[in-house]
């Protein structure tokens, strides 16, 4: 019989990797390749067959594999990059660029060779740099390729939100623009709760430091976890992401996508409204700003464009 299940490739099999492969099980995605070197080898396997083992209690027919040869990845629809060391207290995510820029070469190269034709969603940090290096390299078209983070921060700015006002998340609406770090641009002026203004309901003190909060969030939990960073929210985050365009979702998600033009910024990959379905990116939302909010928005595009230009190819 023909294999008409997905294919869930999964590079690096460590702490966002590992949950990334459980949620994609219990959400009955696909089956899952868990990729990592060969020096992981025993910690995919062990994922893999742990995973499996919950598989039987809870009847899941998705498998997931434990793998350190990229031929296993091949022909991947999905493809979620974990790989690349996470950051300690003190450090900032640009701290990375290097060591994880050197994962990312093989990476996107292993990527263009094997999975020329998935939807490509880069985790690692510093985020909008790493998605730009591994667009370059991979050379996939623009709507297949996608950086993680505006879920998360925007999910983190919710929460807040809710925690705040003690009412439900789910009436909370709120979104966050621009790069991957402490200058990202949490939209209060769109945002709210049952359809009401958020403005209306926080008082301004109070949503300057949820804004803060939101834009520290990372290192929040840096300094929480001391060995590395956040990992079960980030894998929700891609998964929602994965979703939408295994499922042909359309679901309008934040997302580090390439400009080319929009916001009046071009040629750097960059936290916008997305639309993700079955073409991958299928469209980029322009959000009206104000001279206030567009101030803010492009202090945030220099930070990106500085960690950009530190990387050598
Ligand atoms: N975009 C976002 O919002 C977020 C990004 N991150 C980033 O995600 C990355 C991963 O975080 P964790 O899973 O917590 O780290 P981790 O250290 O638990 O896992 C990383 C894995 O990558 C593997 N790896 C290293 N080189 C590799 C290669 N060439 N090919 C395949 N695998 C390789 C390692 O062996 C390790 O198992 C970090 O760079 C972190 O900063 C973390 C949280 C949120
Ligand atoms: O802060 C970090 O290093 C990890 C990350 O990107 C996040 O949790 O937002």
């Amino acid at each position: 019989m023909a294999h008409t299940k997905k294919k869930i490739g999964l590079i690096g099999g460590g702490q966002i990797g590992g949950n990334l492969a459980l949620l994609a099980v219990q959400k009955q995605l696909g089956d899952v390749v868990l990729y990592d070197i060969p020096v992981a080898e025993g910690l995919v396997k062990g994922k893999a067959l742990d995973i499996n083992q919950l598989s039987a209690v809870d009847g899941y027919d998705c498998r997931v594999t434990g793998s350190t040869d990229w031929k296993d990845v091949a022909g991947s629809d999905v493809v979620i990059i974990t790989a690349g060391v996470p950051r300690k207290p003190g450090m900032s995510r640009e701290d990375l660029l290097d060591v994880n820029l050197k994962i990312m070469r093989d990476v996107a190269a292993n990527i263009k060779q094997h999975c020329p034709n998935a939807f490509v969603i880069n985790v690692a940090n510093p985020l909008d740099a790493m998605v730009f290096a591994l667009h370059k390299i991979a050379g996939l078209p623009k709507n297949m390729v996608v950086g993680m983070a505006g879920v998360l921060d925007t999910s983190r700015f919710k929460c807040f939100i809710a925690e705040a006002l003690g009412c439900s998340i789910r009436d909370v609406e709120a979104l966050v623009l621009g790069g991957h770090g402490d200058d990202m641009v949490p939209l209060v002026r769109h945002s709210t709760v049952g359809g009401v203004p958020l403005t209306q309901l926080i008082p301004a003190d109070k949503l300057n430091a949820i804004i803060e909060r939101t834009r520290k969030g990372g290192a929040e939990l840096v300094n929480l976890y001391k060995t590395g960073s956040a990992y079960f929210a980030p894998a929700s985050s891609s998964i929602a992401m994965a979703e939408s365009y295994l499922l042909d979702r359309k679901r309008v998600l934040p997302a580090a996508a390439l400009l080319e033009g929009q916001y009046g910024m071009n040629g750097y990959f960059f936290g916008v409204p997305t639309q993700i379905g079955a073409g991958g990116v299928e469209k980029i939302i322009e959000v009206q700003l104000n001279d206030a909010e567009k101030a803010e928005l492009n202090k945030s595009f220099e930070s990106v464009k500085k960690t950009v230009g530190e990387v050598k190819l």
